[in-house]
């Protein structure tokens, strides 16, 4: 589900610009990262500030933070997906990617032949081999023609989600949370959305087909941003997501039923990646070497807080929650969780969570820190602070005594990650555990009979604030009941199971023809139906079955490959059809829409499993060293295709063994045979010896100018 139908391009953040024609004459845009190369990565108050709170040990490790705070950031990747496609495309990685990337960066560096060039660097700590560091930055792939099918690998790859290419520190915090399949998850502060997509993947990691019991809420307070966050885990089709748009520090307590019974909701891991004055981002985004100032840090404090606390009070008792920032400044990380932790009174515990992150390294939480105005006075306690500043500077951004910043609070479990330690961006992560109801919990409530007790602790209403409710009006989510007629066409044509719940269906639209049926997990239908009122839902769903209406087909609908991983396995087997490698490459490779491969051109194998398979949409399945893929089909009267974009058909045939060649665009050579082409054009103008301006409308031959040169 995109954005609402009502949602016109000009307010769609990922609407493409159009180009009028005035424009396309004109000089392109700046590039956004060209200002930056005359940026002076310099700012004495930042070394100043955190000199001063020694987030380095000694001179030496400062020259070297330093020195990486200067450099480009490298490209790192993770390899998502199932388990088995993802084993599956790591080894066509480790053998065709990297010897690609080793021809490139040589011819890159012809320059100097005999210099060495260093192998994609697997991060170690990241499970089973799965994310990968190069050590060339974003601009270097972008730029130079000798890596341009490296670039057009990692955009395929990405786009298809195969591959999520996402900042090496920023992947920590999901590692640290450890979400499996049964948690129910919510991610607070969560576009655009890179960890919402790890957590989803944590959910789903079980394999096996199975849909999980726990679900992903992931919240954000822009809209927009919502919708960013929409794009970015779409590519995921879980059913077991929801995006919610709100205020966290003021999150609504919701329900959910339990064994029957209607229960407060409380989450059993909880991501509080909170926003932040972003330091830890400086070798990505240099223009904050300009801004950087204390004051936003203090201003952030009270917010950082303010989400942190709610993100507490949603927390089950022995759940967990990750409190993480890309901001290295004590106030927004230790004097955030010390000023938590004070008040719960032991309720929450920090723990240990690098045992989750074997070699990473990193520096421990500060137990001491001083907070300062904005000129860089410094100040040991709050009684020290002017008047002036305390509405700056409040009692709570002040460190505890030493002693118990470590016996008591555990502070020294905290990990900062600085960009020197393995050349990454600077970060900052801290994992509680909630140990008891925190003091301000309500004790009281729900029984095994559903009645209050008062054993059980259950959340307190959310502070009162203003409703934050803005933003486009949501399409209603319209689930199915058990006489919806659409059901009984879909049961009857794919055969769906028995325990394939109707329910669990919905359509965006109350009356008209349902177009798009999207599929959801019961959990979170459950969810949405008791909570609609209380919370902004944005999306939900995956869609799965499409009307196409087609004569001699007794269903209106085709299955939609989005939601093809979840269906299928409720799908019968007479809507299901092995073919043969090859002949999936056939299909796909297929470059003429309107003709298909004939039945007849398939082996002998295919043929033989289509037989007695009616007309109409069904799932291709075909075997790959031992894994399954599967992809929506057509099955024709005399013809076979294959349902995929551009971006899947390129993942399916990289695992196919399939020829690419016709995918392979060379922008830059595109861009060099357009800029001939106007070449070309301006000669044959100037040989002419006339000028533009002396030919006039019926002068011109329609077909004149080659349609290339439009593009220079
Ligand atoms: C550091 S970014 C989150 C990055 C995200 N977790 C990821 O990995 O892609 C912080 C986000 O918090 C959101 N935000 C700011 N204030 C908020 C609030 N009061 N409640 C919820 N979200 C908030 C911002 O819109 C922003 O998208």
């Amino acid at each position: 589900m995109g954005k609402p139908k009502h949602m016109t391009n000009k307010q769609n953040p990922f609407a493409k610009k159009k180009r009028n024609n005035k424009e396309k004459g004109a000089e392109p845009p700046a590039r956004r990262d060209k200002p930056y190369e005359s940026i002076v990565l310099e700012n004495e108050s930042f070394e100043a500030y955190y000199k001063h709170q020694q987030i380095c040990k000694d001179e030496t490790e400062w020259a070297q933070f330093m020195a990486h705070m200067r450099r480009n950031l490298p490209v790192t990747f993770r390899i998502t997906g199932s388990k088995a496609q993802a084993m599956l495309l790591l080894k066509l990685i480790k053998q065709d990617f990297f010897e690609e990337y080793f021809r490139a960066v040589k011819e890159l560096r012809k320059e100097e032949p005999d210099a060495l060039v260093e192998p994609p660097r697997c991060l170690e700590w990241y499970p089973r081999e799965m994310a990968w560091q190069l050590e060339l930055s974003r601009k270097d792939i972008r730029r130079s023609e000798p890596l341009f099918k490296l670039h057009n690998f990692l955009i395929s790859e990405t786009s298809s989600g195969y591959i999520s290419r996402q900042e090496a520190v920023s992947m920590i915090p999901p590692l640290v949370l450890g979400v499996q399949p049964h948690h129910k998850v919510l991610d607070m502060c969560a576009a655009p959305g890179s960890k919402t997509a790890q957590l989803i993947e944590s959910l789903h990691a079980g394999d096996g087909g199975t849909i999980p019991s726990g679900f992903v809420m992931a919240n954000d307070v822009d809209n927009n941003r919502c919708y960013m966050l929409v794009h970015q885990t779409k590519r995921l089709n879980s059913p077991c997501f929801l995006v919610t748009n709100g205020d966290s520090s003021t999150f609504p307590s919701m329900q959910y039923t339990k064994d029957g019974v209607v229960c407060p909701l409380k989450f059993d891991r909880v991501l509080c990646d909170v926003p932040c004055s972003g330091d830890g981002t400086l070798r990505k985004n240099a223009d904050i070497w300009n801004k950087w100032n204390l004051a936003q840090a203090s201003n952030l404090h009270g917010l950082q807080y303010r989400i942190l606390k709610r993100g507490a009070e949603l927390l089950e008792v022995g759940g967990k929650l990750v409190y993480s920032t890309c901001s290295l400044n004590p106030i927004e990380n230790e004097a955030v969780l010390h000023h938590l932790l004070k008040e719960s009174e032991g309720a929450l515990e920090i723990v240990e969570c690098s045992d989750a992150l074997p070699t990473l390294k990193y520096s421990t939480g500060l137990t001491y820190w001083e907070p300062a105005s904005k000129d860089l006075t410094f100040y040991k306690t709050f009684d020290e602070v002017p008047e002036s500043q305390r509405t700056v500077l409040r009692p709570g951004m002040f460190p505890p005594s030493k002693e118990d910043a470590v016996d008591k609070y555990h502070l020294n479990r905290c990990l900062r990650i600085l960009p020197h330690q393995q050349n990454t961006g600077g970060f900052f992560v801290a994992l509680l555990e909630k140990k008891n109801a925190l003091p301000w919990e309500t004790v009281a409530a729900v029984g095994t009979d559903g009645q209050e007790s008062s054993e059980t602790p259950i959340v307190e209403p959310p502070p009162k604030k203003a409703k934050y409710m803005r933003g486009f009006k949501e399409d209603p989510f319209v689930f199915f009941d058990e006489k919806e007629e659409v059901f009984d066409s879909l049961n009857k044509f794919f055969q769906l199971s028995a325990d394939f719940e109707p329910r669990n269906l919905l359509t965006r639209c109350r009356v008209g023809k349902k177009k798009n049926v999207y599929f959801c997990s019961s959990i979170v239908r459950d969810i949405v139906q008791l909570n609609e009122k209380r919370v902004k839902i944005i999306n939900l769903g995956v869609k799965s079955f499409v009307r196409c209406a087609t004569r001699n087909i007794e269903c209106d609908f085709r299955l939609a490959s989005e939601g093809l991983a979840n269906v299928n396995p409720f799908i019968g087997s007479q809507r299901r059809v092995m073919v043969q490698k090859q002949d999936l490459i056939a299909l796909l490779s297929c470059t003429d829409p309107t003709r298909p491969p004939e039945i007849s051109s398939l082996t002998a194998d295919t043929q033989k499993n289509l037989q007695g398979v009616a007309s109409g949409s069904c799932v291709l399945e075909c075997m790959v060293d031992d894994v399954k893929l599967a992809t929506v089909g057509w099955k024709g009267a005399m013809s076979l295709r294959a349902y995929v974009d551009q971006y899947d058909t390129m993942h399916m045939l990289r695992l196919l063994g399939g020829d690419l060649t016709k995918f392979e665009k060379n922008k830059f050579q595109d861009k060099r045979t357009a800029e001939e082409a106007l070449d070309e054009v301006e000669k044959q103008d100037e040989d002419d010896d006339v000028t533009v301006d002396d030919v006039t409308a019926d002068d011109v031959e329609p077909t004149a100018v080659p349609e290339s040169s439009e593009v220079a």
